[in-house]
């Protein structure tokens, strides 16, 4: 089923390489099998990172989104006036500014139904930070746009092949073993399980979780988090119904052959989950955040600012950040 109502998309730090990687996706909108979208301020920056490409990309100044529809055919529909200048690999204040504010725009309109879903362009969080931007990442600012608290907010990374979850997310490593409870975990595994059955169509989705000691922990000899806290977590949740494996030791658990076994691994820590995934799927990798009363996709990877506007950076994850977000939208509106 298609999304009832256009994907609203901010366009990230305008330095990096969003901007020019939103172009490329309305170029190839109809290829990809794009639903309709529109950017959130920036008509200068798309302008400008579009030329830097050489693509033919007309945008369409609109004052509703009612006109998304249709202004979606002839051109990249811009919805609100903020904007910023295009300087490609320079990030600055006004550039920060200007993303806050496209962001914020952005997660309003989904909000408040206007959008479907959003789809965030990245930013580099030390810069925005700079600039007042409070929460750790843009899964938690969107969390704080619905009113839901941040541990209710939980990120997953979408490959071709694979989907992880990381348990802890922007925490310093020596933090992690405290910050992992067996309530997280329940918590967590919960949202995830609901999500997958709600906008991903998959009914009853096995989920793996990891350990996190080496050879999760080999009962207790080498950390004992494994045995006294996460395998009790998986016990609590199996009787809860869920199909819940682990803790796997995660050397393995991303091999091919391990990757067929499981819809979802809840993994530990941050590097657990996006190893696997950048390294199997950089430029299909999708960041989407489960648990929440809307829909927000993003690509993977930063704001590379080494490569913006020259025409090199792929737009792949862009697009299939896009493509979910319709597809999950999609999935919504056929169970109202
Ligand atoms: N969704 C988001 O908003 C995210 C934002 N970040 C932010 O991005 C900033 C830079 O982070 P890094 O760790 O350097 O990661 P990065 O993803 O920006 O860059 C890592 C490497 O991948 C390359 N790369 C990134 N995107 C690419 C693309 N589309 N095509 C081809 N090559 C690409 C870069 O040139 C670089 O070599 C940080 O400030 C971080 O906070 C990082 C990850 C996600
Ligand atoms: N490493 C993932 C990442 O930094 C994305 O975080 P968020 O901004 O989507 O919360």
């Amino acid at each position: 089923m298609v999304p009832t109502a256009p994907l609203a998309i901010s366009i990230g730090d305008p330095a990096g390489v969003g901007p020019e990687l939103i172009a490329q996706a309305w170029c190839q909108r109809e290829a990809a099998g794009l639903a309709p979208f529109f950017a959130s301020g920036g008509a200068t920056v798309l302008a400008a990172a579009a030329k830097s490409r050489g693509l033919s990309m007309p945008l369409v100044t609109i004052t509703d989104a009612a006109e998304v529809m249709e202004a979606f055919r002839h051109g990249l529909p811009v919805l609100g006036e903020h904007d910023a200048e295009y300087h490609p690999g320079e990030p600055d204040t006004q550039g920060a500014l200007f993303a806050i504010a496209s962001l914020t725009h952005a997660a309003r309109w989904a909000v408040d139904g206007t959008a479907a879903a959003i789809v965030t362009g990245p930013i580099a969080k030390s810069h925005l930070a700079r600039q007042g931007f409070t929460q750790p990442g843009q899964t938690e600012f969107v969390a704080d746009a619905c009113g839901i608290a941040h541990h209710d907010a939980v990120m997953m990374l979408a490959g071709q092949s694979l989907r992880t979850v990381p348990l802890t997310v922007h925490a310093a490593l020596a933090d992690v073993p405290r910050l992992i409870t067996q309530d997280l975990i329940i918590r967590r595994v919960r949202i995830v399980a609901a999500s997958l059955e709600r906008d991903f169509g998959l009914e009853s989705p096995r989920i793996a979780i990891t350990g996190l000691n080496p050879h999760a922990g080999e009962d207790g000899r080498m950390g004992t988090e494994d045995r006294d806290v996460i395998a009790p977590a998986i016990a609590a949740l199996r009787a809860e119904g869920l199909t819940v494996s682990g803790p796997h030791p995660a050397d393995a658990l991303f091999a091919a052959h391990e990757r067929g076994k499981y819809d979802v691994a809840i993994c530990m820590y941050h590097d657990q989950a996006l190893i696997p995934i950048k390294t199997l799927d950089f430029d299909q990798g999708v960041n989407v955040t489960l648990g929440l009363p809307i829909i927000r996709t993003s690509p993977d990877h930063g704001t590379a600012f080494g490569i913006a506007g020259r025409g090199t950076a792929s737009a792949g994850a862009t697009i299939a950040a896009i493509r979910m977000a319709g597809a999950c939208a999609g999935h919504r509106a056929a169970r109202l």
